[in-house]
């Protein structure tokens, strides 16, 4: 639900400047302000250079125009050049000074979706334990930095993983250092400092609850637990020995009592509707990060004391929503439950979704969401709803988008096969015909311009104008397709390219008949590029280098009109590959007999 708030993007609104750092300050913008006064006050209310650095929201670089920048959003300061170090210090503020000057209250929700009124009374029960003294405590798991807030009664009620302490931000507790927000990640294809808007977006598409995703906010919160890092920040000490009180943008997740995770237990007591159900979340925001760690759970009585059935609660998703297709990590793909048909009630919930809406929804909710990862939620949702259509079951569709190790070499997905055949289809289609099918359409009326771009063009446009469009007009970037991407995009790419894993413009000879001849593939001969064995254990170790990362196919690069034109030959290809799909699980059935039968 949109409030006064959302409809007046233009008027006073509450912004939250993070810089590189993870300093954050909350400021009032009015109409009159622009990119350079809302650095100057950060300047002076943090002490930092903010000469040679942008102001960038999401994809947008902020220019002179702020209309775009919604009520309690965050924005960040980056710095311009390339390759950007982390020790790039506030010079000397103190959280309580900044406490003061920006007067927020100790948590905030940022964003007024009706889905965040659960955490109400949780952000109410931190705060007033707080007050009595109650401190939160850290987590020791995990590689990013992580804290449970409590109540009065010191029970545990929240989970709050700050931006600046994910693995690789600059104030990682754990010892994962190294980059500055906005730069590549753990995995390439999400940048550091976004994990948290993915483990929002997961649980807002979680419609109905239905996979039982924890209620999951974006605040900006206040407290002296956080962790700062010797060096960042100006490395600056409370007098008198006591921690400064830090302010943080952080996601802040409901906790939920479980008696263990699924790594610690066998998965034969998994119901199959819970595993299917996650399956569903996983397919359509392709998680890269479904380990069992990452999936509580809970025992429940079955009336007469004896150990029955469970609930799984799934936590995590902040490596979901990728800015490219990547190489999923599912653990269910491996249980039985994945090979059982969909009910009745899951086929239902799969047509009812509507990757459109989705995108639109989260564009609404969180603005700052990129263009990149609302391309992958909609073309996987339309791959996921097109594979129960034609039949598939879960692990057949999982097993679609997982790449394969042959000999060292890492193979594309079949489904970045078929994605990769549309875009050489695309190509070729203009080398004949160059553009006449869509430039000089009179519907194509969306790119706008990239500096002056209407961002709320998605909340002024309701769902059914919007769907009464055909998909092709509408690049879910509202506009912001090539012309939008911002220059964090382009030094993402420069990055890959240098590294040499780009493999995207590598579209000839490509036949989705035989991928493991015609295709690129990923050596390798070094250890660190067996990213996908790392990630797949879920337990990576402190020594484990930064796992190369690589892209078959790059969505974010098509400008909105040819996505269109892309997602219809994506859909187009799909039913040969589905075949093919279909007839390597009947020959592996045959060969295995009766004994896998469920
Ligand atoms: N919503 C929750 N309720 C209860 N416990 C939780 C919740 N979310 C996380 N935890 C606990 O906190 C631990 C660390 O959380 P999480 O796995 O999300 O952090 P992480 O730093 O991203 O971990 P990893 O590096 O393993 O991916 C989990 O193993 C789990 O025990």
């Amino acid at each position: 639900m949109m409030d006064g708030k959302h409809s007046q993007p233009s008027g006073r609104r509450r912004v939250f400047v993070q810089t590189e750092t993870g300093c954050v300050l909350g400021m009032e913008l009015d109409r009159s302000d622009n990119a350079h006064t809302v650095k100057r006050r950060l300047s002076i209310a943090l002490n930092v250079s903010t000469e040679e650095s942008s102001l960038t929201f999401g994809d947008m670089v902020l220019k002179n125009d702020l209309s775009a920048v919604r009520n309690d959003s965050p924005l960040l300061l980056t710095r311009n050049h390339l390759h950007r170090s982390s020790s790039t210090p506030c010079l000397s503020p103190t959280g309580k000074d900044i406490q003061q000057k920006d007067k927020s209250a100790l948590i905030e929700v940022l964003g007024h979706s009706e889905s965040f009124s659960k955490m109400k009374h949780l952000v109410k029960d931190s705060v007033k334990a707080i007050k009595n003294g109650i401190d939160p405590l850290p987590v020791h798991g995990g590689l990013g930095g992580a804290y449970y807030f409590r109540n009065t009664r010191g029970e545990s009620v929240a989970i709050v993983k700050p931006t600046d302490e994910e693995p690789f931000a600059p104030n990682n507790p754990k010892g994962f250092v190294g980059k500055a927000l906005g730069q590549p990640g753990l995995k390439r294809s999400v940048r550091v400092g976004e994990t948290g808007i993915r483990e929002v977006a997961a649980y807002l598409l979680d419609h109905d609850h239905f996979a039982c995703v924890p209620p999951t906010a974006l605040v900006k919160i206040t407290h002296s637990v956080f962790n700062v890092n010797d060096g960042v920040n100006g490395g600056v000490k409370a007098h008198n020995s006591k921690k400064p009180v830090i302010s943080k943008i952080a996601s802040f997740q409901q906790f939920i009592q479980h008696d263990f995770d699924a790594s610690d237990h066998g998965s034969s007591s998994f119901p199959v509707s819970a595993v299917h159900r996650i399956g569903i979340l996983d397919i359509r925001i392709l998680n890269t990060d479904r380990h069992g760690g990452n999936l509580l759970v809970k025992k429940f009585d079955d009336g007469v004391g004896r150990f029955g059935q469970v609930e799984l609660i799934p936590i995590d998703h902040g490596l979901c929503l990728p800015e490219t297709l990547e190489d999923p990590y599912f653990e269910w793909i491996h249980w039985p439950q994945s090979s059982i048909p969909f009910s009745e009630d899951e086929i239902e919930y799969i047509a009812k979704l509507d990757p459109v809406e989705d995108c639109l929804m989260l564009k609404r909710e969180l603005p700052m969401i990129r263009v990149a990862c609302l391309r992958v939620l909609h073309l996987c949702t339309i791959f996921l709803k097109e594979a129960v259509n034609f039949g598939l079951c879960l692990a057949e569709i999982g097993e679609m988008m997982s790449r394969e190790f042959r000999a060292g070499e890492e193979e594309p997905s079949e489904l970045e096969v078929v994605c990769m055949e549309a875009r050489r289809a695309i190509v070729e289609r203009e080398v004949v015909s160059p553009r006449a099918d869509v430039a000089g359409d009179s519907e194509f009326q969306f790119d706008i311009d990239c500096e002056e771009v209407d961002h709320h063009f998605a909340a002024k446009m309701t769902a059914d104008e919007y769907m009464s469009r055909p998909v092709y007009q509408f690049g879910i970037g509202n506009g912001m397709g090539r012309s939008m991407l911002s220059k964090l995009d382009e030094s993402i790419e420069e990055e890959e390219e240098e590294s040499g894993a780009m493999l995207s413009a590598s579209l000839k000879d490509t036949k989705l008949s035989d991928k493991s001849q015609k295709y690129p593939k990923f050596s390798g001969d070094k250890p660190e590029n067996g990213y996908l064995m790392n990630s797949s254990s879920g337990h990576r170790s402190a020594s484990e280098q930064l796992p190369s990362s690589a892209s078959f196919v790059k969505l974010a690069d098509m400008p909105d009109e040819e996505w269109g034109v892309f997602l219809d030959k994506v859909q187009e290809l799909l039913c040969p590959a589905f075949e093919k799909r279909k007839s390597v699980t009947i020959g592996q059935r045959q060969r295995l007999g009766t004994s896998c039968q469920f």
